[in-house]
């Protein structure tokens, strides 16, 4: 029987998931489709890591290596949820939470080997596992006509706003970059060399053929400078502070980064308590709530409490997570996430909010200037010509490399805070030094590995992608870069293992592609970006939420390198603030767009490997995805309105009309009437039933683990539609 593996995620997309894969198991199992969960949630992957702490009847597999070696043969259909890339903030909360469920976990911090265990769970772990492929994330035409009819909200641009993003000049990620194309097959060493002797930071680190390695280091002294100079201009200027960072997927480098933000904002309070913290345990990279809560049982807790006032009042304004609740930007790192706050700011008119709830300029500090220009080029285009307006402007789809843990992704266990002033060196087993930079302590040196398959599998996508949609291609790649520059030699080269005869594409630095794109979408025309992982990142966020509102609306493929298919759902994240709103007042605004487009394209991939009621299901689906689109049947964000839920009962209607529609399948058509006679009977009833049922909070046993049922009730509250469900059992 085929079979689609369908994830068991976090949050938001979780709890979107007790309802809908009912659905899609009954309506799949009708084409001969077998679709199975695996659990890869934070949670699950705790468990997995300390079976021996775990009672028989608790313990799990570990789902996420089984993943990521189905994800290798040509067998895998993956359809992946968003999940949680946690901060020590979000792991340490999960842990506490299974805890108290009555599982044995060791605390974050309980040994060195302990927190080593925990540290492969941390951040980014699952996405860089499962990606085996490029990524080809695009807004289908039925979600561009959507936005066109139903434009969502965009905040005025004045010419004269104060909103700039501040980047460092010189000596950060993107000035000290250098790069080596290994001529053969290598086992690399990173050493540090000091006066005091040369230490292995990491050795026997296997490289291929044609493989691009890069290394580069962030100069500390230089980003305290840069940082001290942006808090106080802030204050000059009148605007908010802000920070965007990813210290979820880039794990190792930005918590520190965050920290060094967070010393900067409090200087006297790290003056005065520093070493009262560091010897609490208390870090800075961490944010500022882990301090808050951590120093109430010590005796400097009100100095220290009183240093933290005494920062906000000499400081600019914070830009604010929830002013009501007084969460700063710098509270915990994982709250502002660069690739979804860059946006929502630049969407709402480069405001973010201050201490008061007042909507405010900003300057948006993205210390490395390897990307950060991008969105000055943004910035600047609305200054001059106002917002964008999504019922005319064109699309910039991405095809991204990321396979095989490319660039940035790759860079979690090559990233080193310096302990001592020296050299770092990449040296290959002959001895040879292929690279070196001079650091200082505390420095963040880093390298990064790129494999020759996953470009020529990223070239190949976007000349099959410009040629599919007849769009010109712009690869982002900026030839000061030392990276950059082996990547534009090596595209140059496998651009003439295809017929690009007629196709418009180019080669800009990210700057020049951002104008080009942005001037292009005012004209109402369509460029795909076609970029390193980080961009990838970064612009399937930024475009669809200017485009078509949010990123929950993108078709997100990835055509594994081996053959098999892993569909994403959306290109945006697992929402935290949604799970709070289905709990104080029952009304989940998770937009399953993104799985239902998934879902579609899993089931064709399914088609083509010998199970052809799967492409009559997936015809099916996208035509009552239209449909939902057409009759405006998403989420609303408010309460008393459509939710998840109600959405999810739309298209298991007419997804049911269209399979009893068609004719291509006459057991399908068969099987799926007394469906869509239900739904034609009930199913008005049933739409307010899951509106009505809103206001009141609910209980779901557990945030990072919920229990089940709790969840299963809450999600599938109407019996009505349960019971129409049940038929097809
Ligand atoms: N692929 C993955 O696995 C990813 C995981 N993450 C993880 O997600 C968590 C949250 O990250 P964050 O940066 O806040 O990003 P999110 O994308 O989760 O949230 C940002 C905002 O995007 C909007 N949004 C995104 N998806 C949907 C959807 N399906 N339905 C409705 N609205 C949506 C919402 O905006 P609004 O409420 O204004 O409508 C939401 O508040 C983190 O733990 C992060 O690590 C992040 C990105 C990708
Ligand atoms: O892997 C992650 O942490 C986030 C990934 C992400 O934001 C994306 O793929 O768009
Ligand atoms: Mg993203």
């Amino acid at each position: 029987m085929a079979k689609i593996i369908y994830t068991h995620t976090d949050e938001a997309p979780l709890l979107a998931t007790y309802s809908f894969l009912p659905i899609v198991q009954a309506y799949a199992a009708k084409a001969g489709v077998e679709v199975e969960t695996r659990d890869i949630s934070l949670a699950g992957r705790i468990l997995a890591t300390f079976p021996e702490n775990l009672t028989e009847a608790q313990r799990i597999g570990d789902a996420l290596a089984e993943l990521g070696e189905l994800a290798k043969t040509p067998e895998a259909n993956i359809i992946k949820l968003p999940n949680i890339s946690a901060s020590v903030p979000q792991l340490e909360g999960a842990i506490a939470e299974l805890q108290a469920q009555g599982f044995d976990v060791p605390d974050y911090d309980a040994s060195p080997e302990v927190t080593a265990r925990y540290d492969k769970i941390k951040g980014s772990a699952v996405n860089p596992v499962l990606r085996e492929g490029n990524s080809d994330r695009r807004a289908p035409s039925a979600v561009k006509n959507y936005a066109r009819k139903h434009p969502h909200s965009m905040g005025a641009w004045s010419a004269d706003s104060k909103t700039t993003v501040a980047t460092m000049s010189d000596n950060d990620f993107r000035h000290n970059e250098q790069s080596v194309v290994l001529p053969a097959d290598d086992s690399l060493t990173i050493q540090l060399v000091t006066e005091n002797g040369t230490t292995a930071l990491k050795e026997g680190l296997k490289v291929l053929e044609g493989e691009v390695v890069d290394s580069t280091v962030m100069r500390v002294a230089e980003l305290d400078k840069f940082l001290a100079e942006q808090i106080a201009r802030a204050k000059d200027e009148c605007v908010l502070f802000s920070t965007h960072l990813k210290a979820t997927m880039m794990k190792v480098s930005d918590p520190i980064l965050f920290g060094h933000v967070v010393r900067a904002f409090f200087p006297a309070l790290f003056e005065q308590y520093g070493e009262v913290l560091a010897a609490a345990g208390l870090s800075p990279n961490n944010g500022l709530a882990g301090i808050i809560n951590g120093v109430q049982d010590l005796p400097e807790r009100d100095g220290i409490l009183a240093a933290i006032e005494q920062g906000y009042a000499d400081g600019p304004r914070l830009a604010m997570v929830n002013s009501d609740k007084g969460i700063t930007n710098l509270h915990v790192p994982s709250d502002v996430i660069v690739d979804a706050s860059m946006p929502a700011m630049i969407r709402i008119g480069g405001k973010m909010w201050g201490p008061q709830g007042e909507e405010s300029d900003t300057i948006a500090v993205l210390p490395d200037s390897s990307y950060a220009g991008i969105y000055q080029v943004v910035i600047d285009d609305c200054k001059a010509n106002g917002a964008y307006d999504p019922t005319t402007m064109g699309s910039v789809p991405n095809v991204g490399l990321m396979a095989q843990k490319a660039e940035e992704y790759g860079s979690h266990d090559k990233t080193f805070q310096i302990a001592e002033a020296g050299r770092v060196e990449v040296v290959n087993a002959a001895g040879e030094v292929l690279m070196s930079h001079d650091v200082a302590a505390g420095d963040i040196w880093r390298a990064c590995q790129t494999k020759d398959a996953p470009i020529r599998d990223w070239v190949k996508l976007a000349v099959t992608r410009a040629r599919a949609s007849n769009t010109p291609a712009v690869f982002w790649l900026d030839e000061t870069r030392a990276h950059d520059r082996n990547l534009i030699a090596k595209v140059n080269e496998y651009l003439n293992d295809h017929d690009t005869e007629g196709l418009d594409i180019r080669i800009l630095s990210p700057e020049d592609a951002t104008q080009l794109s942005v001037d292009r979408i005012r004209r109402g025309e369509d460029t795909i970006s076609v970029t390193g992982n980080v961009l990838r990142d970064y612009l399937t966020d930024l475009f669809p939420i200017l485009e078509v509102g949010t990123s929950a609306k993108m078709l997100s493929v990835v055509p594994l390198m081996n053959g098999g298919g892993l569909f994403e759902t959306g290109a945006g994240g697992s929402a935290p603030k949604h799970v709070q709103q289905l709990v104080e007042e029952n009304h989940l605004r998770w937009d399953s767009l993104g799985e239902f487009l998934a879902l579609a394209e899993s089931f064709r991939h399914e088609a083509e490997r010998g199970a052809p009621s799967a492409a009559v299901l997936a015809d099916a689906l996208d035509k009552a995805t239209e449909k939902l689109l057409d009759e405006d049947l998403s989420p609303s964000r408010r309460v008393g309105e459509i939710d998840n839920r109600g959405s999810h009962l739309a298209i298991a209607r007419f997804w049911a009309e269209e399979l009893a529609a068609q004719t291509e399948d006459a057991a399908l058509a068969e099987a799926f009437k007394p469906v869509a006679e239900a739904f034609a009977e009930s199913g008005d009833a049933i739409a307010a039933e899951l509106i009505e049922l809103q206001g009141s909070p609910v209980e779901l046993g557990g945030y990072y683990r919920p229990d089940a049922d709790k969840a299963s009730a809450v999600m599938r509250p109407s019996a009505a539609f349960n019971e129409i469900l049940a038929k097809l059992a």
